[in-house]
């Protein structure tokens, strides 16, 4: 006997604009609790091409998005599943899947800024400390009106947003 439950199907497709309600709904409350960065719908829906979402009868229970940063580097963004469906194997689904297309992208690097450390070093991620790109490529992203990547160059301004969240790195191989 084992009390490990029967899986439950469900699937990962990119995501469709008229997705993006869905995603900003399912994201609010995650907002609220400090866990992922804010994003207007108008933000969302630039970022369509980027997103993976889960459903299971017709319902959107989860989401992530790839964000291309550099030639080599991506980052995994809002990243979530929905309560009733933590610990099925979604968010790594999704995850597997947004590495594939990191892959297809020509990008050997993920970065990801998250709380869920267990769950991003199953996924093959790596603490990392200090900067991972050399000071002509910070330079240059710098100059990125994009908030994700002021966290990810740790930018004092959005230090406030980091608080207690670990910078990850995974090489794709
Ligand atoms: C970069 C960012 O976006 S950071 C923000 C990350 N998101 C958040 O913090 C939002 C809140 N958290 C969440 O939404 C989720 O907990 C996530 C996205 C972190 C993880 O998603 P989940 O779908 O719960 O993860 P998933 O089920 O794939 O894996 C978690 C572990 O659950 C366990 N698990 C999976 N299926 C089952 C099952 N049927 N029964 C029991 N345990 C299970 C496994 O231990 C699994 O790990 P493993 O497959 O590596 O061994």
């Amino acid at each position: 006997m084992t009390d490990r439950q029967a899986p439950r199907p469900f699937s990962v497709r990119p995501a469709r604009s008229d997705d993006m309600v869905g995603i900003h709904a399912m994201l609010e409350p995650y907002v609220q609790r400090g866990i992922l960065l804010g994003k207007d719908i108008v933000v969302l829906y630039e970022a369509t091409q980027q997103f993976l979402v889960a459903e299971a009868d017709g319902e959107l229970i989860g989401c992530g998005a790839l964000h291309v940063m550099w030639e080599d580097l991506g980052e995994v963004r809002t990243l979530l599943v929905s309560d009733d469906w933590v610990r099925h194997g979604v968010g790594r689904a999704i995850v597997e899947q947004l590495e594939a297309n990191a892959r297809a992208l020509g990008l050997t690097r993920l970065f990801c800024l998250t709380f869920e450390v267990d769950f991003f070093t199953r996924r093959g991620f790596e603490p990392i400390g200090e900067q991972v790109v050399d000071p002509d490529v910070y330079s240059q992203l710098v100059r990125s009106p994009d908030a994700g990547i002021h966290e990810f160059l740790d930018l004092a301004h959005v230090k406030p947003n980091t608080l207690g969240n670990t910078r990850m790195l995974k090489r794709l191989v």
